[in-house]
């Protein structure tokens, strides 16, 4: 009897990975050990230190905030200088004192070695929903510390995910007395997807479909910050209208970065940083969703074309790439107010949204 089978495949070591970062563990990667700054203890920074130069690993993004020049294409590496403490990695990491407190340089960058070990890390950190900012140390790997590939970790890291359907039932809805919420589970042990079906699309012709991503504040809280609570009531009110339809509720908060960062994004916002400024000053990307979930779930339902409400052509786009035919282009328009007006210009300017 071999105990192969029971052990953690490649996927299942970097779900557990992701959760290590969030509770504050390092994971080894190609020799490199990596702790998110987020979640770093003095403890850990110490016993990090102790076994050598420390390097800290942050985004293109956040290095232009910075001033420093991307040595590494999409990431920078910079030598932690020995008298730096956690205060001043949480300052590198965190744009929320920037303004009070701007991260001066000169700062030195690690040009040598090879930086995959540290793209895996930052990439790890971002789907763990943490600051993209990663402290490193070159040394072999303790035991009980998680350790993958760097090579195959990027790759898994982009992979996409398989759906699961887990569960389904009847769900009367103001909007739609007649309707059925599924809920299905990716592979790689990240978040629920759920899936809301209208009465009974007719599978063979273009079914009125939209891709929602989960934004707590307006879909919950009402918030007058964006247009997501009005857009998610009006795409279930015309389904209901039209007797059937199909929306997918993409647990994707703030297009992909956690709710946690979303609200560091409005608190950037609060100085005068729109939204897209925000993102990158915090080191991610303008958008960081997979879109990829929405066309395997629309397969998944047996729906292979459809008429997509949305203002957004990237959707539109991204659906028909992943082998779902867009025959129309819905446009999905809410009221303007005063809290969300700048917001929505904003989209329309620079994210290519038609409104
Ligand atoms: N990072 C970030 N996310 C936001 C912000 N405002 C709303 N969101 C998120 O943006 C997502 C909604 O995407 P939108 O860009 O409004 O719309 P879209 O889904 O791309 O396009 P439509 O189909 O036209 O609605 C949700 O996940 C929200 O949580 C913000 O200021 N910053
Ligand atoms: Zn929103």
């Amino acid at each position: 009897m071999t105990a192969a089978p029971l052990l953690p495949t490649l996927a299942e070591t970097l779900a557990r990975a992701r959760a290590d970062l969030r509770i504050g563990l390092p994971v080894a990667v190609d020799g490199t050990l990596g702790a998110a700054v987020e979640t770093l203890t003095p403890a850990r920074l110490a016993a990090l230190r102790a076994l050598g130069p420390l390097v800290l690993a942050l985004t293109a993004r956040r290095a232009e905030t910075l001033k420093i020049g991307p040595y590494d294409g999409d990431l920078v590496r910079l030598a932690v200088p020995p008298a730096a403490d956690l205060d001043w990695l949480r300052a590198m990491a965190d744009p929320a004192r920037d303004l009070d407190r701007p991260m001066k340089g000169p700062f030195s960058a690690v040009r040598s070695g090879d930086a995959t070990p540290a793209r895996g890390l930052l990439g790890l950190a971002k789907s763990a929903q943490l600051l993209p900012a990663v402290l490193t140390v070159a040394s072999p790997s303790p035991a009980g510390i998680n350790q993958l590939p760097a090579g195959l970790l990027i790759e898994q890291l982009s992979r996409e995910a398989l759906l699961v359907p887990v569960a389904a039932a009847g769900l009367p809805l103001a909007a739609a007395p007649v309707a059925r919420l599924h809920v299905l589970r990716p592979d790689d042990g990240g978040a629920e997807h759920y899936a809301v079906e209208i009465g009974t699309p007719d599978r063979d012709a273009p079914v009125l479909a939209r891709l929602h991503s989960a934004c707590f504040t307006g879909d919950v809280l009402g918030s007058l910050k964006c247009d997501c609570g009005p857009q998610l009531y009006a795409a279930l009110a015309a389904m209901g209208e039209a007797g059937a339809g199909v929306l997918l509720y993409l647990n994707q908060e703030g297009r992909g970065i956690g709710l946690a960062n979303k609200m560091r994004a409005y608190a950037l916002q609060a100085q005068g940083f729109d939204t897209v400024e925000a993102n990158h000053r915090l080191g991610f990307e303008d958008d960081e969703r997979d879109f990829r979930l929405g066309a395997a779930m629309l397969r998944q339902l047996g729906i292979g074309q459809v008429r997509l409400m949305t203002n957004n052509p990237a959707k539109v786009e991204m659906l028909q790439r992943h082998g779902i035919a867009v025959t129309e282009r819905v446009p999905l328009i809410t009221p303007r107010n005063r809290h969300n007006t700048g917001y929505l210009d904003v989209k329309a300017a620079k994210s290519g949204h038609l409104l």
